[in-house]
C-alpha cells in the first residue's frame, strides 16, 4: 500500500464535521429547486459527477426536466485535492441546446469548496446557471444559486459517503 502523505488532508484541516442525512439532503435539494424555479426555465440539467448526480436527479424531478447530461471530473482522492481532470464533457446534442455557451442549461453540484471545480465548469459553459446545495466562502462567488453556506473549515459528510455507527455517550468523552 502506498504511504500516506504526512501533510494534513483538506478534511483533517477542516475542524467542523457537518453530517447530512438523506432526509436533510432531500429537503435542501427541494429548497434549492424552489429558488431555481424562479430563475428558469432550463432546457437540461448537467450533473457534475459524482456528487452532483444525486441533487441533479432530485432537481430534475422537481423541475420536470428529462434531458440530463454529465460533466465527469475527478479532483479529490477521498479528501486530498489533486489536479482537476475532465474525464468527459457534455454531449454534442446538449451543447447545441445551450448554443455552445450553456445558455438555458442548469449545472448542478453538491457543493463548492475552493471553487476549483466551479471555475472549470464556468470556463466550459460560461452562460449556464450554476447551482449547488452547499457553498463554502471561497467557492461561493462562482455559484449562481445555493441553499446553505458553511464555514471554510467545515467538512460536509454526505449520506452516500457515511453510515450509522455507535457513538459513546457525551459523558464518556464523545465529541
Ligand atoms: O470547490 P472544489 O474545491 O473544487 O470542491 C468541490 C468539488 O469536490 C467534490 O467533488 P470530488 O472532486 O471530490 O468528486 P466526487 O464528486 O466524485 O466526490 C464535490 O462534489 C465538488 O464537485
Ligand atoms: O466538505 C466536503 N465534503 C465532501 N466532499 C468535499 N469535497 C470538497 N469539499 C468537500
Ligand atoms: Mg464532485
Amino acid at each position: 500500500m502506498a504511504e500516506r502523505n504526512s501533510e494534513p488532508s483538506v478534511q483533517e484541516r477542516a475542524g467542523r464535521p457537518f453530517p447530512v442525512s438523506w432526509d436533510q439532503f432531500h429537503r435542501d435539494c427541494r429548497a434549492l429547486t424552489w429558488r431555481l424555479n424562479e430563475v428558469g426555465p432550463f432546457q437540461a440539467v448537467i450533473a457534475i459527477t459524482r456528487g452532483g448526480l444525486v441533487p441533479a436527479a432530485i432537481v430534475a424531478r422537481e423541475l420536470g426536466l428529462r434531458v440530463i447530461d454529465t460533466v465527469c471530473v475527478a479532483s479529490y482522492d477521498h479528501d486530498k485535492q489533486g489536479d482537476l481532470k475532465v474525464l468527459k464533457g457534455i454531449s454534442e446534442q446538449t451543447a447545441k441546446l445551450g448554443g455552445g455557451t450553456g445558455k438555458g442549461l442548469l449545472i448542478v453540484d453538491d457543493l463548492v469548496d475552493t471553487g476549483k471545480t466551479g471555475r472549470l465548469v464556468r470556463q466550459l459553459l460560461p452562460d449556464a446557471h450554476f447551482a449547488t446545495v452547499y457553498a463554502k466562502p471561497k467557492g461561493r462567488p462562482l455559484v449562481d444559486t445555493y441553499i446553505t453556506e458553511v464555514s471554510q473549515d467545515t467538512w460536509i459528510y454526505f449520506p452516500w459517503d457515511t453510515a450509522l455507527s455507535f457513538q459513546p455517550p457525551i459523558r464518556d468523552g464523545a465529541a
